[in-house]
């Protein structure tokens, strides 16, 4: 039977590949720099202007489906997913990474109904590598399969996490404390490239076992949940439960193994809900 979401999945992939020329037009020039939540927390316009290329191209061919966008929903929209045929879309996830020209940033567009992530697209654009994943379909970079990493000891992994735009001195002590006792396990590395669609990209490709973080937002990991998950990994909560992309924590993994001996290790926090913020606009 024909994939009903074939097509959708299609035009994501296109206007993720068209938002990456532009995001890649936009390193080579000036980037004019402004902030939402904290003084470090970075928006540009480039952000701006490439949600609403992806908004309005995909409006044109599905005048009734729902968004969640990372900038519209800082600018006042909801931040609500319905049972209705939903794009949760980050234009560029990694933007400080993006305002330094250090180049890791993503394009990262979700399509969930019924509240479940039918497809991902996240597209690195400076390294030109295209992830995908349909639901029960596999997931690809540029085409090839994806496996995640076999590896099944801790002592021997490699964990990816990030430091978040938080800098409240309790907050940033919390996060030191669960990368200590991570580091501690020991593991063989730490690494962070700044984006968590692309950190949990490099879980899907078996490049790091693991990624796990408190203050991410469902625009940052929906399309690379489907992607880490379709790849054979695991996701869960940091505390152990089921995972639950509007709950600002996640831990990606390549087995459960490796994720329970993260849990024993994170010092669990919790954030405001992404579907708990009542939208700005009056
Ligand atoms: O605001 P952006 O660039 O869309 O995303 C911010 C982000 O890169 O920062 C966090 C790093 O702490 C990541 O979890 C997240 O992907
Ligand atoms: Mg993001
Ligand atoms: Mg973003």
């Amino acid at each position: 039977m024909a994939d009903p979401w074939q097509n959708a999945m299609d035009h994501a992939v296109a206007v993720a590949r068209k938002a990456g020329e532009v995001v890649c037009d936009a390193l080579r020039g000036d980037r004019a720099v402004m902030t939402k939540s904290s003084v470090v927390d970075l928006v540009t316009q480039t952000d701006q202007k490439v949600e609403q290329l992806i908004i309005q191209s995909v409006k044109e061919k599905f005048p009734t489906h729902r968004f969640i966008g990372e900038e519209s929903v800082a600018a006042g929209e909801p931040c609500v997913l319905s049972d209705s045929p939903t794009w949760i879309i980050d234009p560029i996830d990694g933007t400080t990474n993006f305002v330094h020209a250090f180049p890791f940033v993503a394009i990262s567009i979700g399509f969930a109904i019924n509240k479940q992530v039918e497809f991902g697209v996240v597209f690195s654009c400076v390294e030109d590598k295209m992830f995908t994943a349909r639901r029960g379909k596999g997931a690809f970079c540029n085409g090839e399969p994806l496996q995640v990493s076999r590896q099944e000891a801790v002592e021997q992994a490699m964990v990816a996490t990030e430091f978040g735009s938080d800098r409240d001195a309790d907050v940033v002590d919390k996060i030191f404390q669960s990368l200590r006792n991570i580091l501690c396990l020991p593991v063989h590395g730490v690494r962070g490239a700044g984006s968590a669609a692309i950190n949990m990209c490099l879980v899907a490709s078996g490049c790091v076992e693991a990624y796990y973080e408190i203050g991410i937002h469902v625009w940052d990991v929906a399309a690379a949940s489907l992607i880490v998950s379709e790849a054979g990994g695991v996701l869960m909560d940091v505390d152990g439960g089921d995972v639950d992309l509007m709950s600002r924590r996640i831990i990606a993994a390549n087995s459960k193994t490796i994720t329970e001996r993260l849990v024993k290790a994170i010092v669990p926090f919790s954030l405001p809900r992404d579907d708990a913020t009542p939208p700005k606009k009056s």
